[in-house]
């Protein structure tokens, strides 16, 4: 696997604003198939790193490649889905349903006011098959429960069929059930699907068994190449404090 080219080439990337460093000389390597699980404390510059990947913000220094291209001359952005922070904080009054949300995530592939294909509602059927929410395509997006809207934004970043998947923190107000069905749909597109996943996460310890690899972002970059192992150090309680202690339990729990 690492013999191909990988999907995301970061070579000594900085990112300041101002005179804050947030992120400093990072240099990372994301591939194909790959599961892989950020986290890092809070203002860490985990969504810093993602703006940085996907064109949102540009570097002080260094570079990132995209499929093996520069980012300002990539073009393929429905390769990516991406779901931000608090895409799941809807206004309840939103006149929208989850078929109207999931089919936007059409719009990169089609002309401006042009209508759905039959390839582009066969992709959003899919989606939602996918994220196990075709049976609730007429409700109104409003009216969902936080874990289905989860699962409808992630629904609408499949429907454009990306090579990949970046999460950031998609489980706030979600109550433990509808993450463990989450993390379960997650696992099997990247099983079976090839989906590659990158997954900013505090809930480290839930995913430890799932994920490949772990990169944890405090301004530098860590990456932990065998998580679990990694992260039972005591340099990685000192550096990353309430994460550590949550893998430290699972390892005890198995
Ligand atoms: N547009 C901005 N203007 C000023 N400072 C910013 C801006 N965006 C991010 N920062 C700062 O950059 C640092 C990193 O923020 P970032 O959101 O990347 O961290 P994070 O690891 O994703 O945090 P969290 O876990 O809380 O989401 C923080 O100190 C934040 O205040």
């Amino acid at each position: 696997m690492k013999f191909t080219l990988p999907i995301f080439d970061v070579k000594n990337l900085c990112f300041s604003i101002g005179d804050q460093e947030i992120l400093s000389h990072i240099s990372l390597e994301i591939f194909g198939a790959e599961y892989i699980a950020i986290i890092g404390p809070n203002g860490g510059g985990k969504t810093t790193l993602i703006r940085v990947l996907l064109g949102l913000e540009k570097p002080t220094r260094g570079e990132a490649k995209i499929f093996g291209k520069s980012i300002k001359d990539f073009k393929e952005w429905h390769k990516i889905g991406y779901v931000p922070q608090r895409a799941t904080h809807v206004d309840a009054n939103f006149p929208g349903s989850v078929e109207d949300v999931v089919n936007m995530g059409r719009t990169s592939q089609r002309k401006l006011f042009s209508r759905m294909s039959k390839e582009d509602k066969a992709c959003v059927k899919d989606a939602m098959h996918k994220m196990d929410v075709y049976d609730l395509k007429d409700k109104m997006i409003g009216t969902l429960s936080g874990g289905q809207r989860q699962r409808v934004m992630i629904a609408r970043a499949l429907a454009s069929k990306p090579e990949i998947l970046i999460l950031d923190e998609p489980n706030t107000g979600v109550d433990m059930t509808s993450q463990k069905k989450f993390y379960a749909l997650l696992k099997q597109l990247n099983k079976e699907e090839k989906i590659t996943i990158v997954f900013i996460t505090h809930d480290i310890g839930v995913i430890a068994d799932d994920i490949a690899r772990l990169f944890t972002i405090n301004q530098k970059a860590i990456i932990c190449n065998n998580p679990k192992e990694a992260l039972s150090c005591e340099e990685m309680s000192a550096l990353y404090g309430i994460e550590a202690h949550l893998l430290h339990n699972h390892k005890h729990e198995h």
